[in-house]
C-alpha cells in the first residue's frame, strides 16, 4: 500500500476498539469522542500531505524494495543527503502542528527504522528477534503505520528495581510462554496519542538490574490487542471550546495515557527482546533508537522554539512595548536561543558519522546539546511570553463577547492595541499566546519539553561523562608547562 491519505487513517481509527477509558468512562467510539476528534484529524491532515503536489518529493520517496512510495521516516539514511530528506519531513509535520505534537507518526517510525537496519544488535542474543524486527519494520513501512510507546515503568517507587516493587507485576513483565505468544502483565507509561493510534511499541530506557530479567523485553502489538487498558490523564480541553476561544488547545491536545496489560498475549512474531536484561539496557544505546529520534525531536523543538518566539515578538509589538529595553533584551534571547539550536541542527546533519553497517547518524555532541538546552530554552520562552504579555493575557473576553451588540462598542474600544492594531487582532493574539503559556495545555506543552527525552539532569550527567571521556585537557596542561615551582627561566617561545 505505501503512504496513507487521512481519510484511510481516520478509517482505520473507527475500525479498532481500543479499550479507552477517559474520565472514569470507556470511549467505545474514539473517533467521535470530542476530545479526540480534532487531534485526529490534525494527524490525518500529515498523512495527507504526502499525497499533496507541494510535499510528496520533499517528505516521500519510492522504496527500492517494494517500488511503493514511503515516508522519508522510513528511509535508511545512507548519507549527508538521505539525512536532509528526513528533516524535511520532520519540519514539514512540525509546521504542519507548531511543532506542538511531539509523537506525530514519524517520531516512531524513526525509531523501528532504525532498529530495523541493525538487527544485527538482536541478532546477537537470538536470531528470532531480529527476524521479528526486520518484518515489523516493513509492516509498518508498507502499511505506513503510526505508533505509540511507553519505555517507562510507571512512576511508583523510583528508589527501587522493577523486581523490588510493592506487587511482582506493578511493572510490566512477561508471566509465562505459551505456544500463542508471550504472556505479559502490568502497566508501562507514558504513551503519548495513544487512543488515536494503530499500535504500541514497547521497549525501556536503560536501567534494570540483575533480578529484573522477567522486565527486560521489548514488542509491538495493535493497540485494540484484547486485555490492553489505556487510561486516559485528565483531558486539558473537553473538545467543546471554540476555535477562536482556544487556537491552540482545541487543535493539538495529545492525549496521554497509562497502559495496563492484563494478561496480554504477545504472538511470538512479535517479540523482539526477552528475559534479557543486558539486551534490553543496550537497545537504546546501541540500535540508535535514541539518537536517531534526537534528530526529530530537534527539528520539532526548533520550530516549537521558533513559534515561541514569534508569539512573545507578536504580543510585544501588538501593544507597543517592543520599544523598551528590557523586552528587546527578552526577546533578543529567545532570537539567540532560537538560532543556537538551528546552527546545532545543522552541525548535527554536516558532521554526521557513519557507522560500522553504514548509516549516517547525526553527531551526538549537537544533538545532545540540543537535549539539554532546549529543556531551559522552552520554559524560559514561556516565561518571556507570560512577562511581556502580562496582565492582558488574563483579561481577553471570548468570542461570545465580540458577538453581544450591546458590548461590542466596549470591546472596540478598549481592548484594541497600539496604533493600527484593532481589538479583534490583539485579543486574537493574546488567546494564542494565552493556549501557549497559561492554559493547562500549555503546561503540559513546557512538561513535555522538559521530559519527552527522559530526565534532562541524568541524560546531561552522561553526556558530560562521554565528552569527558573524548576530551584531553591539553590546553591545560600546555598552559602548565614552564610553571613549576622550580622553573626560574622565562618562556620565549
Ligand atoms: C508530556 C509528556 C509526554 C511523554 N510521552 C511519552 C511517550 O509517549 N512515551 C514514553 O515512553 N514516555 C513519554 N514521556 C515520559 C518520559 O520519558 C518521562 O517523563 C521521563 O523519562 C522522566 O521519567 P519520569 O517522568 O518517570 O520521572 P522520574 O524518573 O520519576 O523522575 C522524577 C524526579 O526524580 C529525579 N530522579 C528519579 N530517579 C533518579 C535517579 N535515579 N537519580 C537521580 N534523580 C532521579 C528526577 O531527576 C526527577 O526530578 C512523556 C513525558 C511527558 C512529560
Ligand atoms: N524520548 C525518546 C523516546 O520516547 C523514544 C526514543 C528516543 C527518545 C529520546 O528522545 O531519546
Amino acid at each position: 500500500m505505501g503512504i496513507r491519505t487521512g481519510a484511510q487513517y481516520i478509517e482505520a481509527v473507527k475500525a479498532r476498539k481500543p479499550e479507552v477509558w477517559l474520565s472514569g468512562k470507556r470511549i467505545e467510539n474514539v473517533f467521535e469522542e470530542p476530545v479526540f476528534k480534532q487531534p485526529i484529524l490534525e494527524i490525518a491532515k500529515l498523512y495527507d500531505m504526502q499525497h499533496g503536489p507541494e510535499f510528496q518529493e520533499k517528505i516521500t520517496h519510492v522504496c527500492e524494495e517494494t517500488g511503493e512510495r514511503v515516508n522519508n521516516a522510513f528511509l535508511v539514511p545512507k548519507s549527508y543527503e538521505d539525512l536532509v530528506k528526513r528533516r524535511n519531513v520532520f519540519e514539514a509535520f512540525a509546521k504542519a502542528t507548531f511543532g506542538l505534537m511531539g509523537r506525530t507518526p514519524d517520531f516512531l517510525n524513526v525509531v523501528v527504522t532504525s532498529m530495523y537496519y541493525n538487527s544485527w544488535f538482536f541478532e546477537k542474543y537470538n536470531k528470532n528477534w531480529a527476524e521479528n524486527v526486520r518484518n515489523y519494520y516493513k509492516y509498518i513501512r508498507d502499511n505506513d503505520i503510526f505508533l505509540t510507546h511507553a519505555i517507562i515503568n510507571p512512576q511508583n517507587d523510583r528508589s527501587k528495581n522493577s523486581h523490588e516493587q510493592k506487587d511482582t507485576y506493578t511493572h510490566l513483565g512477561a508471566v509465562n510462554e505459551t505456544p500463542d505468544g508471550l504472556v505479559v502483565r502490568g502497566a508501562k507509561m507514558l504513551a503519548t496519542l495513544a487512543p488515536v493510534t494503530d499500535e504500541v511499541i514497547i521497549y525501556s530506557f536503560p536501567g534494570f538490574a540483575p533480578g529484573d530479567e522477567k522486565y527486560a523485553l521489548a514488542f509491538a502489538i495493535p493497540i485494540d490487542t484484547p486485555g490492553l487498558r489505556i487510561i486516559c490523564r485528565e483531558p486539558m480541553q473537553d473538545g467543546q471550546r471554540s476555535f477562536f476561544d482556544h487556537p491552540l488547545a482545541s487543535r493539538f491536545e495529545e492525549m496521554d495515557a497509562l497502559l495496563v496489560f492484563d494478561d496480554v498475549v504477545v504472538p511470538w512474531d512479535r517479540v523482539f527482546l526477552h528475559n534479557n536484561v543486558e539486551a534490553a539496557n543496550k537497545l537504546y544505546p546501541m540500535t540508535g533508537a535514541g539518537q536517531q529520534p534526537a534528530h526529530q525531536s530537534g527539528v520539532r523543538g526548533l520550530v516549537k522554539l521558533e513559534f515561541a518566539t514569534q508569539v512573545a515578538m507578536k504580543v510585544a509589538d501588538t501593544i507597543g512595548v517592543d520599544g523598551y529595553l528590557n523586552v528587546q533584551d527578552q526577546l533578543g534571547e529567545l532570537a539567540q536561543s532560537l538560532e543556537s539550536i538551528r546552527a546545532l541542527l545543522k552541525v548535527a546533519e554536516y558532521e554526521h558519522t557513519m557507522t560500522e553497517h553504514g548509516e549516517a547518524m547525526p553527531a551526538y555532541v549537537p544533538l545532545e546539546t540540543i537535549r539539554g538546552l532546549l529543556p531551559k530554552m522552552y520554559p524560559r520562552a514561556i516565561e518571556v511570553i507570560q512577562i511581556v504579555g502580562a496582565g492582558g493575557l488574563l483579561m481577553s473576553p471570548t468570542g461570545a463577547d465580540f458577538e453581544s451588540d450591546e458590548l461590542r462598542g466596549s470591546i472596540d474600544n478598549y481592548y484594541v492595541g497600539r496604533e493600527g492594531v484593532t481589538s479583534l487582532e490583539r485579543v486574537s493574539i493574546f488567546k494564542l499566546a494565552w493556549d501557549l503559556c497559561g492554559e493547562a495545555f500549555g503546561q503540559r506543552l513546557l512538561q513535555y519539553e522538559r521530559y519527552y527525552t527522559g530526565d534532562p539532569i541524568r541524560k546531561r550527567g552522561i553526556f558530560y561523562n562521554n565528552y569527558k571521556r573524548q576530551t584531553s585537557l591539553t590546553m591545560v596542561d600546555e598552559a602548565l608547562k614552564g610553571a613549576q615551582l622550580d622553573n626560574k627561566e622565562a618562556l620565549t617561545n
